[in-house]
């Protein structure tokens, strides 16, 4: 036995008439990663205890006050990245902190955060009005499995990626410390089906959420509306859409006159492109959205399976570097225009589409994404600005699709998603 230990007792009337007391005592600890040494229950049935390791006792405490709803619900963030979508949600926080504490009983604390280059960590929870602060006086480089260590010890701690790197690594190593993940990052989503598969079942055996709704259609409801589907054995015949705001954004901006790369500088700057927007214009973001979907239906499959066609001309997106990137670009400015032009003459408009097809005949692409000129009756025509829409046809949508549409990038919109991911975690918890 290691030393020293705390007896946990709750203590409570009418305990033995009440329904899994015990099991919301024991289960709340077991949520945290506590180990319970030895447990008894009073003779009186008005007491559980539990002997613990001295070292737990605070988290523990707090937790079971949690658990008994003798306390607001506490939850702990580490959250990675602090770019468009990062920011906007440390001050969707601050803004929204006391009122969740205050209606909901969820008190979210910042107890991590990172950037690529440092990283800051406090237990007691970094004021949200100091983030950046706080983050620019640390000198502390991103050891991302100490900070996880850190914050396994924490009620209810939640790993929050809003970077755009490959954290395949970081997931395995959350999910493995009981840690719950929320992801507005694609791209572990769209690692190899494996890769992606072993993440999944790996939350599952631990019981941990990975919550990813932002990932396709910023804060649309379009995976839980596809998981709902599913669920409830529904046929998905068929997924389209048009996935990206940006490119949304463009083929708006480009029927205006405006020339290709002004209105990537402009997208980029308005915060809807990819940190490089090389990924929207080559198609990928949307291949790696579009795979996403159809994984939800069963569909193993891998990036390369998807037929991309580019957006802009592929010989335009080869610089790394984003003011060569931007020049490149502009070579293609008045080609690009043209083309809007003739379409313009014909009455039809650009637009970037993503099909799914479950039944796709042998040797054919079941998922595609390419820019199609469509037709002014198209529901896609109908879109403006950032506007994505997702069109779910299946066999109890046979006739009219479900249809889910409104803004699909920016970093308030997305910033809401994570946040309401967060939210669906420590509301399960509240048993909400
Ligand atoms: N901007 C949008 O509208 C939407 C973005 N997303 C996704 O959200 C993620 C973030 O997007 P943005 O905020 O727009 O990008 P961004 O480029 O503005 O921010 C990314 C941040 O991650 C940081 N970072 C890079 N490597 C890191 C590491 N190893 N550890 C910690 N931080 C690291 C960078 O320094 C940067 O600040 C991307 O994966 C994007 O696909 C999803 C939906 C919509
Ligand atoms: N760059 C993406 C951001 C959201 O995923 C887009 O424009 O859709």
């Amino acid at each position: 036995m290691r030393e020293p230990v705390t007896l946990l007792t709750l203590v409570g009337e009418a305990m033995g008439r009440t329904p899994n007391v015990a099991g919301r005592f024991f289960g709340a600890l077991g949520q945290i990663g506590v180990l319970v040494r030895a447990s008894a229950q009073g003779a009186g049935e008005r007491s559980i205890s539990a002997v613990i390791d001295g070292e737990d006792t605070a988290t523990a405490v707090r937790t079971v006050h949690a658990a008994f709803n003798l306390a607001a619900q506490e939850v702990n963030l580490l959250v990675l990245g602090k770019g468009t979508v990062g920011r906007e949600l440390l001050y969707q926080l601050a803004a929204q902190q006391q009122a969740l504490a205050g209606d909901q009983d969820v008190l979210i604390k910042l107890a991590g955060l990172a950037d690529s280059r440092r990283a800051v960590f406090d237990p007691a929870g970094i004021p949200l009005a100091r983030w950046d602060a706080r983050l620019q006086e640390s000198h502390v480089p991103p050891d991302i499995p100490a900070l996880l260590d850190r914050l396994r010890r924490l009620p209810v701690p939640i790993l929050v990626d809003c970077t755009a790197e490959d954290t395949t690594a970081v997931y395995e190593a959350a999910l493995a410390r009981g840690i719950h993940v929320v992801s507005a990052n694609k791209r572990p989503l769209a690692a190899t089906w494996p890769v992606r598969q072993g993440l999944m079942d790996m939350a599952r055996a631990r019981h941990r959420r990975w919550e990813y709704e932002t990932t396709v259609g910023a804060s649309l409801p379009v995976i839980d509306t596809l998981k709902g589907l599913v669920r409830t054995g529904d046929t998905i015949l068929r997924i389209e859409g048009s996935f990206s705001g940006t490119l949304g954004y463009l083929a708006g901006e480009l029927s205006r006159g405006v020339p290709l790369s002004h209105a990537v500088r402009d997208a980029r700057a308005r915060g809807y492109t990819e940190p490089h927007p090389r990924d929207d214009l080559s198609g990928l973001d949307v291949a790696r959205k579009a795979l996403i979907l159809a994984r939800e239906l069963g569909m193993q499959l891998d990036l390369d399976a998807v037929a991309i066609e580019p957006f802009a001309p592929s010989e335009a997106l080869g610089h790394d570097d984003l003011e060569r990137f931007f020049l490149a670009l502009a070579e293609h400015d008045d080609a690009v225009a043209a083309r809007i032009e003739r379409m313009r003459q014909a009455g039809r408009v650009l637009r970037y589409l993503a099909q799914i097809d479950p039944s796709a005949p042998a040797g054919a692409p079941a998922v595609r994404v390419g820019p199609v000129e469509v037709e002014p009756d198209h529901p896609a025509a109908r879109l403006r600005g950032t506007e994505a829409f997702v069109a779910f046809t299946t066999d109890r949508h046979r006739a009219y699709p479900l249809l889910v549409q409104g803004a699909g990038a920016g970093g308030a919109v997305t910033a809401a998603g994570v946040l309401t991911d967060i939210l669906k975690i420590a509301m399960s918890l509240r048993g909400r």
